[in-house]
């Protein structure tokens, strides 16, 4: 079943997000992860590509093994910003070979050295949007930003940034990761304000350590409540007490987004299955 069809059957929709390891002797231990969260049941799971910046390719071959092997639909995610004509249209290829029938339209992040050459066609993900529907019968996935994203001037211009992606043909979002679900739930009304309808999935990532929210924060710019700050000082050099009181943290903000009527919640698991199984256990 597509990911749009199951938004429309079933409320929340409950997914993971895995990304494939730098280095290619690691690709056997996602295998694994991808075995331990196929065990919670999960609606689909999205597998990054190019995630933070990294080269790696290996999107489609795991996202091919979730679907076929597993049977769970899987949401390659697929960046634009850096492609040519030929790669899409090959990455296209693959996914319907696959039997692929999702994918997440992206821009991606910019690489740090990136010189625009004339065979860049994509600036923005509605580029990358357009072209899929206009080659096949995929189900969308955009992603969207609850406290804006970091390079827009103004919440207004992504509002409208974004209902320019839905009226491209996206069938479902993905919120950058949040800590304060006050933003969510703004970033709702103001989606409401604007007409843009479409279904939402909050993206959820439990914290691991400091030096992973930091890095996070200045890649994403989400803002940290207070409680999550002193979370972070006060275990920062007792991992196994950090990881509790953060799965605690991540579960509370699923339970709440849920009480609210979350469409979906989308669990960043940075490939650590264990933290996905503690939120889940938490709320279920
Ligand atoms: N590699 C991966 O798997 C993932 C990457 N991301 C990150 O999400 C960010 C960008 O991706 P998207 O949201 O897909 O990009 P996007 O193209 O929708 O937006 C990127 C920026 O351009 C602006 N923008 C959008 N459309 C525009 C237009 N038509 N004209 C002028 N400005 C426009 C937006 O306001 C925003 O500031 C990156 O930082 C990306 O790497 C997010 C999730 C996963
Ligand atoms: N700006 C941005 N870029 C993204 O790629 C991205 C977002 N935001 N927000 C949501 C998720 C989170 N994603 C992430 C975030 C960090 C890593 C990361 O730290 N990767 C490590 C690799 C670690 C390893 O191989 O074990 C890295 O060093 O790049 C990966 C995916 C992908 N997504």
């Amino acid at each position: 079943m597509s990911i749009k069809k199951i938004f429309q059957q079933k409320k929340p929709v409950i997914s993971f997000e895995i990304f494939p390891p730098k280095k290619d002797a690691d690709v056997a231990t996602v295998y694994k992860s991808i075995d331990q969260l196929v065990s919670l049941k999960p609606d689909f799971i999205s597998v990054t590509y190019g995630a933070a910046g990294s080269k790696d390719n290996k999107t489609i071959e795991i996202a091919s093994f979730i679907k076929n092997y597993y049977q769970i639909e899987s949401l390659p995610h697929m960046t634009c910003i850096t492609a040519d004509k030929n790669r899409i249209s090959e990455n296209i290829y693959q996914l319907k070979k696959n039997h692929i029938d999702n994918v997440l339209a992206l821009r991606g992040d910019i690489p740090k050295d990136f010189i625009a050459q004339k065979h860049n066609p994509y600036h923005h993900a509605i580029d990358l949007i357009r072209e899929f529907r206009k080659k096949g019968d995929f189900s969308i996935g955009a992603a969207a930003y609850p406290e804006g994203h970091m390079e827009c001037e103004s919440e207004e211009k992504d509002l409208q940034y974004l209902r320019e992606k839905v009226d491209a043909g996206v069938d479902f979002l993905i919120t950058q990761l949040f800590f304060d679900n006050d933003s969510f739930y703004r970033f709702l009304d103001q989606m409401e304000k604007k007409q843009i309808d479409c279904k939402v999935s909050a993206g959820i990532m439990p914290i691991l350590s400091k030096s992973q929210i930091e890095k996070m924060i200045f890649m994403c710019g989400a803002s940290l409540p207070a409680k999550v700050v002193k979370l972070l000082t006060k275990y920062e050099y007792q991992p196994e007490e950090l990881r509790k009181h953060a799965i605690e943290y991540a579960a509370w903000q699923v339970e709440d987004l849920l009480s609210h009527g979350a469409d979906g919640v989308h669990i960043y698991t940075m490939n650590h299955p264990e933290v996905a199984k503690g939120i889940l256990n938490r709320i279920r």
